[in-house]
């Protein structure tokens, strides 16, 4: 299992413009830190790096288990993280339920995780409902519960809370606490506050 994620000397240039350079970053089993820098700073972009979706240009990407050995990037990024992204990855034509019954089949969910989903995110309602017919709050309730239903050690999360209103956003923050509390490791592209106490990197301005 992912017990540390560690980013050395890490660079990343997008089209013309280096977002950052030598950048040095770990993060520890139970941790959550909120990844923070304006418009264009390359939060997304560090977050799509992690998760193997580009790659950096110079520096490495380090996954370790609780001993301090090096883990498999590609296994580790199969199997234990979860990237959840501003789009959400769900299919407009598909119901909650067969969206939720498909992320079953493809992140490995068990039946209790599908069911954990739905209590956790008050899905219930939403079930026959086609994805394009829920509202943005609604399609991110659904998004998220893959977090749950599918136990992955690190969540890369890119404004999770943006559509969620107030009593959803505890939620979530609830579900966060349990995800820490049970060793996972969350990294959280962020404009407003998490509300819990967190731990920053911030990527700064754009020049
Ligand atoms: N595929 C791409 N090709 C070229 N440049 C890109 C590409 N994707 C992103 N960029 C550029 O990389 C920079 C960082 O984008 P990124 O989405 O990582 O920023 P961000 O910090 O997440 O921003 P925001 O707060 O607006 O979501 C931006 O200037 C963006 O235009």
């Amino acid at each position: 299992m992912i017990h540390s994620l560690s980013l050395s000397r890490l660079s990343i240039v997008r089209g013309e413009r280096v977002l950052f350079r030598e950048l040095d970053f770990e993060l520890q089993a139970g941790e959550v830190c909120a990844l923070v820098g304006a418009n264009g700073a390359g939060k997304t972009s560090l977050l799509r790096a992690v998760a193997g979706l580009i790659r950096q240009d110079a520096g490495e990407i380090i996954f370790h288990d609780g001993d301090r050995n090096r883990l498999d990037p590609r296994e580790a990024r199969g199997r234990e993280v979860h990237l959840l992204g501003h789009l959400d990855g769900l299919k407009g034509a598909r119901t909650a339920r067969d969206e939720l019954a498909f992320q079953c089949d493809w992140l490995g969910h068990t039946q209790d995780g599908v069911d954990e989903a739905v209590e956790t995110f008050g899905l219930k309602p939403l079930l026959d409902l086609e994805v394009r017919k829920l509202s943005a709050g609604q399609r991110r309730r659904l998004a998220l519960g893959r977090l749950v239903g599918s136990p992955r050690a690190l969540w890369l999360l890119d404004e999770p809370m943006g559509p969620l209103d107030a009593r959803w956003r505890a939620v979530f923050a609830e579900a966060m606490q349990r995800h820490l509390r049970s060793d996972g490791l969350i990294l959280a592209a962020v404009h407003d506050a998490l509300p819990m106490p967190v731990r920053t990197l911030d990527l700064g301005g754009l020049a």
